[in-house]
């Protein structure tokens, strides 16, 4: 095959990039069946996070989709080309870790020439790519430091802005926030966002954050045992999960699930669903229970309930009713919010 792929770039400087698409993808690690026939589309300039929980296969798909790894079975396609027989410097992608990656004996500004240096990127064009992308991620005042000299978060930019002086047809996105606190991490997920939509460059980024998978990402896709169990925009799939894995893994707390239907009424043969937030405390509610335990967030508490039958329910209620454990509490499902599911394989009906 001739070529690699390069990232096209509209007229301001925009570039959409390349729809990426999965097709049965398989792949095998010895016994470990990591992906288990894995289709995906991934429209250009979409950004669509992947989210499932440890070794559900997402780290697996970027290998595959970056060239880091080849598939048993299936096809990988970016911009339309099937790029399974180009190495992984052919494929206009950029991948970005956790770990970030850089080299530790080299500046900032070393470490963003580096690759260009070695795809023979022209000097003049290289250092207005490495200025270009060092602004973009605000770390311009960086340039001269050494990774240990600076925070995980600044070096995570770094590894950022080396991805876009690359400007990739795809970006792929290896948890690129899991190491970093909480509140650094809400601020990098803004411009993570913020950069998606200046370059507009088709972006597949895995997380194991449930939270991160809903704010982030135009779609969500939820990877379960190496397969795609439900994909579509972050709202829909909290509101309508096909089975009861996503609607346990997407929502903190999960959603209560209650073989039978049993205090949420239903039939035998399912299974009765219901978000915390769906569950309010009323003093004439029909579902009688007793708080076991009470988590106090600040602008909100968790109620953790045991009903009469000894079914356990978890509401989030106000935190200002300081309820305590032990007391009496009277609930009530807001009506219409109830989920059901198929008891046997666990479909939403
Ligand atoms: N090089 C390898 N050798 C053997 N097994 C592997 C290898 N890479 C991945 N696996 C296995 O394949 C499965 C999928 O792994 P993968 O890293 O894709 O999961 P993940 O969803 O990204 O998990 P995490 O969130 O923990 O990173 C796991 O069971 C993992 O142990």
């Amino acid at each position: 095959m001739s070529g690699g792929l390069t990232g096209a770039r509209n007229g301001d400087g925009r570039s959409g990039g390349a729809g990426i698409r999965l097709e049965k993808l398989s792949k095998s690690y010895g016994r470990v069946r990591a992906l288990d026939g894995v289709d995906l589309d991934v429209p250009a300039g979409e950004l669509v996070t992947l989210v499932g929980p440890s070794g559900s296969g997402k780290s697996t798909i970027l290998r595959l989709i970056a060239g880091l790894d080849r598939p048993d079975g299936g096809r990988v396609l970016v911009g339309g080309q099937d790029v399974g027989e180009l190495p992984p410097h052919r494929r206009s992608v950029a991948m970005v870790f956790q770990d970030y990656a850089l080299y530790p004996h080299l500046s900032v500004l070393e470490n963003l020439l580096f690759g260009m240096r070695v795809r023979k990127v022209p000097r003049a064009e290289a250092r207005r790519r490495a200025h270009d992308a060092a602004a973009r991620l605000g770390i311009s005042d960086l340039l001269e430091r050494h990774p240990d000299q600076m925070s995980g978060g600044q070096r995570q930019r770094v590894a950022l802005a080396r991805a876009v002086v690359r400007e990739p047809s795809v970006y792929l996105l290896d948890e690129p926030l899991a190491s970093l606190d909480a509140q650094l991490r809400i601020t990098t997920r803004a411009d993570l966002l913020a950069l998606h939509r200046q370059l507009g460059t088709t972006t597949v980024h895995v997380t194991h954050d449930q939270a991160e998978a809903m704010t982030l990402g135009d779609r969500v896709v939820v990877v379960h045992e190496g397969r795609v169990r439900q994909e579509g925009p972050p709202q829909e799939v909290y509101d309508e999960p096909v089975d009861t894995f996503v609607a346990r893994f997407l929502g903190s707390p999960p959603m209560n699930l209650v073989a039978g239907g049993g205090v949420l009424g239903g039939e035998p043969e399912t299974i009765v669903g219901l978000r915390p937030e769906d569950l309010a405390l009323d003093a004439d509610g029909p579902i009688e229970a007793s708080a076991e335990a009470v988590e106090t967030l600040g602008n909100e508490a968790v109620l953790l309930a045991r009903c009469l039958d000894g079914t356990r329910l978890t509401a989030r209620t106000e935190p200002r009713l300081r309820i305590r454990p032990g007391d009496a509490v009277r609930l009530r499902a807001i009506p219409g919010r109830l989920h059901r599911f198929d008891a046997g394989t666990g479909r939403r009906l």
